[in-house]
């Protein structure tokens, strides 16, 4: 627990190129959906689009079988008491949609003298694109993507310095870490929550949106850019339901 908290946060690539992550290769390995409802004693399961009403979300969350062993391994390493909590995990291109024209609309307000060009780049670091080019899926389409946090014993969410889906440039995850940036030993607490959740899932083989403390990805084309792999294993995929 001390090491996780310890160890700063060291967020690579230090700029986001959506357009080059977009050219790494797929070669899908057809691993399945699987919902992370089941893990109570590890997972709490919040899924926050469902419960906001954004079109297309589901009341369960889906995430691929090894990205959910390695959530579980993971959540191993979280001390007595301490639980994951998942807000989201695979995401309809419906769901993907209604977000990023959200997210635009969020922007436009704050920055109304924006060019097209400007708002789609800030938007861009809120949302991915709702991307149904099978060579370049939206990184939470393929399952291989997890927004999540850490809730202690007491039920309370750690404070991660603002809430899921905070649209400020705090969110970054290494914010904290710029001591010219923060007051640091006012926000000490928050570069420690912080560290302690990016260090647990990087430990297992996650990689981390540099935007969003809370995103993590395995095996899609973030992942594969971000560790320098030849390929990624995860495309886009949806969960299958007998009945419908
Ligand atoms: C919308 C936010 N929770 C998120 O997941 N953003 C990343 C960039 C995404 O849409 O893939
Ligand atoms: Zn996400």
């Amino acid at each position: 627990m001390k090491d996780f908290k310890k160890n700063s946060i060291k967020t690579t690539p230090s700029v986001w190129e959506w357009n080059k992550i977009g050219k790494v290769s797929i070669q899908e390995s057809n691993d399945p959906l699987v919902s992370v409802s089941y893990i109570p004693e590890k997972l709490i399961v919040s899924p926050q689009y469902f419960i906001q009403n954004i079109p297309g979300a589901l009341p369960d969350l889906y995430i691929r079988n090894q990205v959910q062993h390695k959530l579980i391994e993971a959540a191993k390493l979280l001390p007595n008491g301490y639980k994951f909590v998942i807000f989201d995990g695979w995401r309809s291109i419906e769901t993907q949609k209604a977000l990023f024209y959200k997210m635009k609309d969020f922007v436009k307000r704050d920055h109304p003298n924006f060019t097209e060009e400007e708002t789609l780049t800030a938007t861009l670091r809120l949302v991915a694109l709702p991307s149904t080019d099978i060579e370049k899926p939206s990184p939470h389409n393929t399952g291989g993507s997890i927004d999540l946090s850490i809730a202690d014993n007491s039920g309370r969410l750690l404070d991660m310095g603002g809430p899921f889906d905070d649209i400020k440039e705090t969110a970054k995850t290494a914010f904290y870490e710029n001591e010219s940036k923060v007051n640091i030993k006012e926000a000490v607490h928050v570069q420690e929550n912080r560290r302690f959740l990016y260090n647990v899932m990087t430990q297992v083989g996650f990689t981390n949106y540099i935007e969003e403390w809370w995103h993590f990805d395995y095996g899609n084309q973030n992942w594969a850019y971000n560790k320098g792999t030849e390929h990624a294993i995860f495309g886009a995929t949806k969960p299958l339901f007998p009945w419908v």
